[in-house]
């Protein structure tokens, strides 16, 4: 039998918690199961207790204390140590029916969405690909605040972008904290974001940045205004926005946890990804026995 569930992914306060509560509330008021883990092993505040949470497993405070490292470092041990021992997670998410839809609360740190190869072997455990077999994707949170910023959302937006092609699940991106930008930014800049295109970055007030194709001396600040405003800059500019568009992977759903509706949609891009609701639909008996194999005896 088939699972379902979502990994809520995205940098450090990007409301990846906020989401979770949201999205369980959605959840409850639909009469639908949820099944909710928390994975960031820092993770102290909480509306919804999770049904399984890391820290009973290890703790980065814990991990900090004896084994003398940072919170990155400590982090990372705290997921190897989840990898070793992935009988916590099986024990609690083996029985759940395909009623549930199971949602895997991430941490923040950037480097488990960049380089570091802990997180694919973690999806490859729970994913269809292995044991847990859960029809799994992924939900990348970036705040809209930085739609305000276009270098800060084009550096937010590889960073969904490394993290889609790092673990390879069906993925949505979504713009959170949608409230606060809401009065700031017109439907129609909105739109461009929301749908990022090649041009995006072609305005003449882009003004930062931090590649140039020639050596710069940083304490000269005169040299560093002329790359930066450069025409070198500027086709890095347009190379990396061409390189986004021509992936046509990355838009985004935006999300104000305060709107039932919009969560609502986005539950629906999720159900979609994971094709929740085919699952649920009564199947012709016949098909099921296909599915099944009869109990061979001998
Ligand atoms: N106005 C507003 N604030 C939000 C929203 N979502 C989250 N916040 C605030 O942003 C801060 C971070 O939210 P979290 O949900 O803890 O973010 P997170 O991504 O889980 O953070 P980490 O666990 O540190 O990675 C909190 O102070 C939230 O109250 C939102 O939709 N609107």
């Amino acid at each position: 039998m088939s699972k379902f569930g979502c990994l809520i992914m995205g940098p450090a306060g990007a409301g990846k918690t906020t989401f979770c509560t949201a999205m369980i509330q959605h959840l409850q008021h639909s009469r639908r199961s949820c099944f909710y883990v928390n994975l960031d092993p820092a993770a102290t505040d909480f509306a919804y207790q999770p049904d399984l949470d890391i820290k009973d497993l290890i703790s980065l405070e814990d991990v900090m204390e004896e084994m003398s490292l940072g919170p990155n470092g400590g982090l990372l041990f705290c997921f190897e140590f989840l990898l070793q021992n992935l009988d916590f997670l099986a024990s609690a998410i083996e029985p759940l029916s395909d009623e549930y839809l199971i949602l895997f609360d991430l941490p923040g740190q950037i480097e488990l969405y960049t380089h570091v190869p802990l997180l694919p072997e973690l999806v490859k455990y729970l994913s269809r690909m292995g044991p847990l077999n859960i029809n799994l994707c992924a939900a990348y949170l970036l705040e809209a605040t930085f739609v305000v910023d276009k270098a800060k959302f084009f550096a937010g937006t590889l960073s969904a972008m490394s993290a889609m092609i790092m673990i390879e699940l069906p993925h949505i991106n979504i713009l959170s904290k949608m409230d606060l930008v809401k009065d700031q930014v017109s439907k129609k800049e909105m739109k461009r974001f929301v749908d990022p295109e090649a041009t995006l970055l072609d305005d003449e007030d882009t003004g930062r940045g931090t590649a140039a194709e020639y050596t710069v001396d940083v304490s000269n600040p005169q040299e560093v205004d002329q790359v930066m405003s450069g025409d070198s800059f500027k086709r890095l500019n347009r190379a990396v926005a061409r390189l986004i568009d021509d992936f046509s992977m990355v838009s985004f759903l935006q999300l104000d946890v305060n709107d039932e509706d919009s969560v609502g949609d986005i539950l629906s891009y999720i159900d979609d990804a994971i094709q929740f609701h085919e699952a649920q639909e009564p199947k012709d008996p016949r098909e099921r026995e296909m599915e099944e194999p009869a109990w061979e005896e001998g």
